[in-house]
C-alpha cells in the first residue's frame, strides 16, 4: 500500500502545555474498536487536538449501504451489491469540525447522506454490505487514497495527516500506520453509552433496546473484520473507566509516545 510510514518520512513531534502533541510531519493515526466504544467521537476529538484530518470509514459503508437501498438493490445478491457499491461514487469531508459523506450522481449533483447514513434502516443493513469481500476491497482502496490526500494535501490551516478509524485500519487499511490504536470498553458500558446518546436515558429497558445495535452488530461484523483484540503492535486504550476527555487524553498520549520512537 501506499500510505506506509516509510513513504511519509519519520514523524517527529514536541508537547505543548497542553499534553497536545505537536507534528511536524504527516502523521497517520489508526483506530480501530467495537460499536460504542467511542471510536468516531474519540477519534475526531483527537484529531481536531492534533490539526490533522478525520476519516470515519464506517461512514463510508454506510453511505453505500444507503445507495443500495435506495436502489433496491438485493443485499443477499453479494455480485449484485459489489457491482453496485463500485458504480457509487462517494465524497468524503474529512474536516474533524465537519465530517461529511455524500454521493454523487453522474452529472455531478452530490447527496449530502451525514445525517442519513445514522438512520436505524442503514444501521441494520451495512453489516450485510460490508461482509462482502469485494466491496471491502474497493472501499479499502478509497480509504487508502483518502489517507494519502490528508498526508499529501492538508486541509487549509491544517497539518499533514489524519485520525482513520474503523474496523480494519490498524490490520488491513493502515497496518504501517505510524500508531496503531484498539480502542475498547466492557460491553455493559458501551450499551449504557449508546442508549444515553440514542435514546436519551440508560435505563434498563433503554440498554436492552440498544442491545441489538451494538452487540448482534459486532456479532456479525466479527466475521469480517478483528476489532475485538489488539493485533501486534496496536495500543489498547480502555476507556470502561475513562470519562470522554480522559479517553481523548489517553489517545492523546498514545500518539505522543509513539512519535516520540517509544510506542
Ligand atoms: N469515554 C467515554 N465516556 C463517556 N462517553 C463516551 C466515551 N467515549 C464515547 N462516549 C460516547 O459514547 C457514544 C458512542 O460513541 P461513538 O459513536 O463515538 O462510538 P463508535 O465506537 O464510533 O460506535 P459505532 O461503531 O457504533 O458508530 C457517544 O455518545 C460518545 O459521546
Ligand atoms: N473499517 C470499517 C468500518 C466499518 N465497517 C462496517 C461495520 C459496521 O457495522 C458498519 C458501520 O460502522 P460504524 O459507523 O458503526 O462505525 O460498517 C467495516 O466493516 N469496516
Amino acid at each position: 500500500m501506499s500510505s506506509s510510514s516509510a513513504d511519509r518520512g519519520p514523524v517527529a513531534s514536541t508537547t505543548t502545555p497542553d499534553d497536545v502533541p505537536v507534528v511536524t510531519t504527516a502523521l497517520v493515526v489508526a483506530v480501530d474498536g467495537p460499536s460504542g466504544s467511542g471510536k468516531s467521537s474519540v477519534s475526531r476529538a483527537a484529531a481536531r487536538a492534533l490539526g490533522v484530518a478525520f476519516l470515519d470509514t464506517g461512514a463510508m459503508y454506510r453511505a453505500v449501504t444507503w445507495a443500495a437501498l435506495r436502489d433496491g438493490v438485493d443485499l443477499d445478491d453479494r455480485t449484485a451489491v459489489a457491482a453496485h457499491v463500485r458504480a457509487t461514487a462517494l465524497v468524503v469531508g474529512t474536516d474533524p469540525a465537519a465530517p461529511t459523506v455524500a454521493v454523487a450522481a453522474a452529472d455531478g449533483t452530490e447527496t449530502d447522506l451525514t445525517e442519513a447514513v445514522r438512520t436505524d434502516e442503514v444501521t441494520a443493513s451495512v453489516s450485510a454490505v460490508a461482509s462482502v469481500p469485494a466491496v471491502r476491497q474497493d472501499l479499502v482502496l478509497r480509504q487508502r487514497a483518502l489517507i494519502d490526500s490528508a498526508c499529501a494535501a492538508p486541509l487549509p490551516g491544517r497539518r499533514a495527516g489524519v485520525v482513520a478509524e474503523g474496523r480494519d485500519i490498524t490490520t488491513v487499511v493502515a497496518p504501517d500506520a505510524d500508531v496503531r490504536i484498539l480502542l475498547t470498553a466492557d460491553e455493559g458500558v458501551r450499551l449504557a453509552r449508546r442508549a444515553r446518546q440514542d435514546l436519551g436515558t440508560a435505563d434498563e429497558a433503554a440498554v436492552e433496546a440498544t442491545r441489538r445495535a451494538v452487540v448482534e452488530r459486532d456479532r456479525v461484523d466479527s466475521r469480517t473484520t478483528a476489532f475485538t483484540t489488539a493485533a501486534d503492535g496496536v495500543v489498547t486504550v480502555d476507556s470502561t473507566h475513562l470519562d470522554f476527555d480522559g479517553t481523548v487524553a489517553a489517545v492523546l498520549e498514545v500518539v505522543t509516545r509513539a512519535a516520540g520512537g517509544g510506542a
